[in-house]
């Protein structure tokens, strides 16, 4: 199976601290990669290199066995990455962030009622999102992954803020995503429930 995303000799280095160094993997469609480790580990940092929003200090990534940089207007196409934050624009309603999505990245959402309703979140689909629980913000922000037909999840602690029903809904999604040939790379401290077919797993030890 051909490899989607590759890391080779990777290495980080924050406030003269190596997060990491020499890390390798190899993603194939339906594979998943779970990053773990202690707060402050540089799981974020892991992920940021890999969404090619910071340079690595060493090695490279290899995006269809291109190196990232030369493949840049392909991988942003293909790439969806939600970050620690939720990304939502917290005066926009949970309608307009969609729309904002939508647009932003032209993929369209067919039904945003009914899925804003799925997550839970009806009757709150035409308030400020500043107004929203975290929990519910969380929802709108990862609403995405139900219309997006990009291959490529990037998720920094998706599950934060979540409860366990809402969990359980998002990790059956994600192994639709992965049936479909999807990518799945996240971080979280909480422990994954589903069972995924292909899941490899790094755990970033706390350097000095
Ligand atoms: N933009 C930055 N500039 C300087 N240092 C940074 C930056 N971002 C992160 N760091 C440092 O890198 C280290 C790793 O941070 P990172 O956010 O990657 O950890 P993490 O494993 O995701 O932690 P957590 O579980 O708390 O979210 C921390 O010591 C942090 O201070």
């Amino acid at each position: 199976m051909s490899i989607i995303l590759a890391a080779e000799a990777l290495s980080c280095v924050r406030q003269d601290r190596v997060l990491f160094e020499n890390l390798n993997f190899q993603l194939s469609a339906g594979q998943v990669l779970y990053i773990q480790g202690k707060n402050g580990a540089g799981k974020s940092s892991l992920l940021r290199l890999l969404a090619g929003l910071t340079l690595p200090e060493d090695g490279q990534i290899l995006f269809h066995g291109k190196p990232l940089p030369s493949v840049a207007e392909l991988f942003s196409e293909q790439l969806l990455f939600i970050g620690h934050q939720s990304g939502i624009h917290p005066q926009l309603t949970a309608l307009q962030n969609l729309a904002f999505w939508s647009a932003l990245t032209e993929q369209q959402v067919a039904y945003p009622y009914q899925l804003l309703g799925s997550l839970g979140l009806a009757g709150l689909e035409d308030i400020p999102c500043f107004m929203l629980s975290a929990g519910q913000q969380r929802r709108v922000s990862l609403a995405r992954l139900w219309f997006t037909t990009k291959p490529l999840w990037i998720l920094d602690e998706p599950f934060t803020s979540l409860d366990q029903q809402l969990i359980a809904r998002l990790e059956q999604h994600f192994l639709q995503h992965l049936s479909s040939g999807g990518v799945i790379v996240l971080t979280s401290h909480q422990t994954l429930s589903a069972a995924y077919p292909e899941l490899q797993a790094i755990e970033l030890e706390y350097r000095w």
